[in-house]
């Protein structure tokens, strides 16, 4: 097998990257007619799994899950999970050739074995889909010819996915089918159904390739969603400490100060999330910002090119068949940070107060998010996409934060997810060393000394002219009224 974009012309390439069509909301108008009556079997029971089964379930469809025979045997968690939510459980023998859309949500690494052994239980002429397409596009599956392939990538942890259904909406999400499979014609149909059964239609579903998903999906994981959340959650925490912040303090300010300072994105982008701060406060969060952005940018950069080039996928599965030495170090590393360790204390800490005290997290999260959107729309990934895999998610992954810390979004967050997002933190960090150094804690855990609150008021007015003209506020702004007319619609 090989590197499936690699084997694509530079045309090709491009055009699949630039496969993004936003659906309106009247091309879901038939539902889940198109998998009605057809028989869903989902592999793996996990994040994804067991949520989109649930809201599939709920939307009327007929699913049933197949597990790997030691999974049932054992009763592990897979197992218990889909039996006491009252679903039927077989082996792959037991249910996957009666299948007529087989969803495989099992992890990354798993894929070719996975689709190796079902495969050949599936009938002729049956469905095969992903949620994320590194199978296909990085490790160049090649898929039985008489077999649709389609791909719903919900863009969200699969706990949001069924908390979004659960409140009568849904997550933002990715279609696709696959150029090289879809010999009857079917594949959008079935995919516009399946996003339907999941939710997705009322939240915005982008037509999208394969491509263009993975190559999005990867950077935004590996940057802004995961890995500078870590980084930044680390180096905020031990300035604090250094300053004699009382550590139990520091931990609660960076557990939930994401969650609560991203959660403004979601309301009105970097423009309402700067705007929470006194005015002296935004223009300092902004000098931090474009620092930050220079000193990131070539990290950003680096990993977009590497994922292009196909040298991000094939170091990871060089760890994949190294016993995911890398990935248990990191892994292990992590949970041994005194951010992990910290208890947070039981004082009240203000909504507000979060911002006052955080604008270095606020700092983090605008370059973070300006920089993903900027390498990758340079790199041919269309704004809309861009922008999920950036603005839109960065909320939904800091709630993971406010959970367990980074042991919980590590967790909750896919296999290459998490392999990505240490490899970012393990390369940021140094490159912060000397921007860290300068650092106090008037802009993390102190009081920004703003004067009197006053501020020039040409630098203002700069200021807010260039957050509000970021290409990203101008997408953002569309896709998020789109978003609230759906949820109104429906
Ligand atoms: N995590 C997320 O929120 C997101 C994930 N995705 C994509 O969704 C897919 C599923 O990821 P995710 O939900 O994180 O997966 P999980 O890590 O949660 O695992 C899913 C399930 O796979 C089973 N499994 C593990 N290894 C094997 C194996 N060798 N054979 C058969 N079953 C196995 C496990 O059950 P058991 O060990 O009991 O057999 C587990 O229940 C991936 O393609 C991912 O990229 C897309 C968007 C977001
Ligand atoms: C951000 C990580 C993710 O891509 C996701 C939840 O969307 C994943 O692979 O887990
Ligand atoms: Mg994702
Ligand atoms: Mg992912």
């Amino acid at each position: 097998m090989e590197n499936y974009f690699n084997t694509l012309s530079l045309r090709e390439k491009l055009n699949q990257l630039g496969v993004c069509e936003f659906m309106d909301v009247s091309e879901f108008s038939d539902g889940v007619a198109a998998l009605a009556g057809k028989k869903v079997v989902i592999v793996g029971c996990g994040a994804q799994g067991l949520n989109q089964g649930l809201n599939m379930r709920d939307s009327g469809l007929d699913v049933s899950y197949a597990l790997r025979q030691a999974a049932i045997d054992e009763k592990r968690t897979s197992y218990v999970n889909a039996t006491e939510n009252g679903f039927t459980v077989g082996t792959y023998k037991d249910l996957i050739p009666t299948a007529d859309l087989v969803c495989n949500l099992t992890p990354d690494k798993q894929h070719t074995n996975v689709v190796s052994v079902i495969m050949p239980l599936m009938k002729e002429g049956a469905t095969l889909s992903y949620s994320h397409g590194f199978n296909v596009v990085e490790e160049g599956m090649q898929i039985r010819k008489d077999l649709t392939v389609i791909m719903v990538a919900p863009k969200s942890p699969g706990s949001e996915v069924r908390e979004e259904y659960k409140r009568g909406f849904g997550v933002p999400t990715l279609i696709a089918v696959h150029p090289e499979n879809d010999p009857e014609g079917k594949g959008l149909a079935q995919a516009k159904a399946y996003a339907a059964a999941t939710g997705g239609h009322k939240a915005g579903v982008l037509h999208s390739s394969f491509v263009a998903e993975v190559k999005s999906d990867l950077m935004g994981e590996q940057t802004i969603l995961c890995g500078l959340l870590q980084t930044g959650s680390i180096l905020s925490f031990d300035k604090m400490v250094e300053k004699g912040v009382d550590a139990e303090y520091a931990a609660k300010l960076v557990q939930y100060g994401w969650e609560t300072i991203t959660e403004a994105l979601k309301h009105g982008g970097i423009t309402n999330m700067m705007d929470r701060l006194s005015n002296p406060a935004k223009i300092e969060a902004f000098k931090l910002t474009e620092e930050l952005k220079d000193i990131m940018r070539p990290l950003f950069e680096k990993h977009m090119d590497d994922i292009m080039s196909g040298h991000f996928s094939k170091t990871m599965m060089e760890d994949w068949a190294n016993d995911d030495v890398n990935l248990l170090t990191w892994r292990k590393a992590t949970g041994e940070t005194a951010f992990e360790k910290t208890a947070i204390t039981s004082e009240e800490i203000s909504e507000q107060v979060f911002f006052d005290k955080g604008i270095l997290m606020v700092a983090f999260v605008k370059s973070g998010v300006e920089l993903a959107f900027e390498v990758m729309t340079e790199a041919g990934i269309i704004e809309e996409s861009a922008y999920y895999e950036s603005l839109h998610e960065t909320p939904l992954i800091a709630n993971t934060i406010a959970r367990k810390k980074l042991f919980e979004m590590n967790r909750v967050i896919s296999d290459t997810a998490e392999y990505g997002c240490y490899l970012f933190d393990h390369a940021c960090k140094p490159l912060l060393k000397d921007f860290m150094a300068k650092i106090d804690i008037d802009v993390i855990g102190g009081t920004f000394e703003g004067g009197d609150n006053g501020v020039d008021n040409k630098e203002l007015i700069a200021v807010n002219d260039a957050i509000r003209n970021h290409p990203i506020e101008e997408v953002g702004a569309w896709l998020r009224a789109s978003m609230t007319a759906m949820k109104k619609i429906i």
